[in-house]
C-alpha cells in the first residue's frame, strides 16, 4: 500500500469516526432537550421489558425494532426540522408551521403505526397470561 492511498484510507476512517460522533452528539442532545424524545426512549424501554418477560419471538422481535427505530428516528427528524425552522425565523410564519405541524405529523404516523404492531404482539399474550 503506498503513503497516499494509506493517509487516503486513515482520513477516511477519522472522517466515518466523526461522523459517528456527530450522529451520537445529535441523538444525545435531542434525549437531552426534547420531552418527547424522553418519553419514547422510555416507552421503547417498557416495550423491550415486556417482550422479554413474554418472550417473544424473532418475528415479533423484528417488528418491535421496526417500530422502536421508526419511532425514535420520525422524533430524531422533528426535532432536525424544529431546529432549522428555529435557526430561519423565530417570528411566525405560516410556511415555519406548516413544515413543523408536518414533522410532527409525521412522528405521530409512525407511533400510530407501532402502537398497532405493539397491540397486536402483547394483546394476546397478555390475554393468554391472565386469563
Ligand atoms: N415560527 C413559527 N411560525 C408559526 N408557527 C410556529 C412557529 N414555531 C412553532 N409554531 C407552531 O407551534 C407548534 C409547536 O412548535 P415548537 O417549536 O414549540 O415545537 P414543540 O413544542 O417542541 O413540538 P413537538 O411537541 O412536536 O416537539 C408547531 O407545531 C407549530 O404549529
Amino acid at each position: 500500500m503506498s503513503m497516499d492511498s494509506r493517509d487516503k484510507s486513515s482520513r477516511s476512517r477519522a472522517g466515518l469516526l466523526q461522523s459517528f460522533r456527530c450522529a451520537f452528539e445529535g441523538i444525545a442532545g435531542s434525549v437531552r432537550q426534547e420531552r418527547n424524545m424522553k418519553i419514547h426512549l422510555t416507552m421503547s424501554v417498557l416495550v423491550i421489558i415486556l417482550g422479554l418477560v413474554l418472550s417473544i419471538d424473532q418475528t415479533e422481535w423484528m417488528l418491535i425494532a421496526l417500530a422502536i427505530g421508526g419511532v425514535l428516528s420520525a422524533e430524531l427528524m422533528n426535532s432536525a426540522v424544529e431546529k432549522a425552522v428555529d435557526l430561519y425565523t423565530r417570528d411566525f410564519h405560516p410556511l415555519a408551521k406548516m413544515a413543523k405541524d408536518m414533522a410532527a405529523g409525521a412522528v405521530l404516523v409512525i407511533s400510530v403505526a407501532a402502537m398497532v404492531i405493539g397491540l397486536l404482539i402483547f394483546i394476546p399474550k397478555l390475554f393468554v397470561l391472565f386469563s
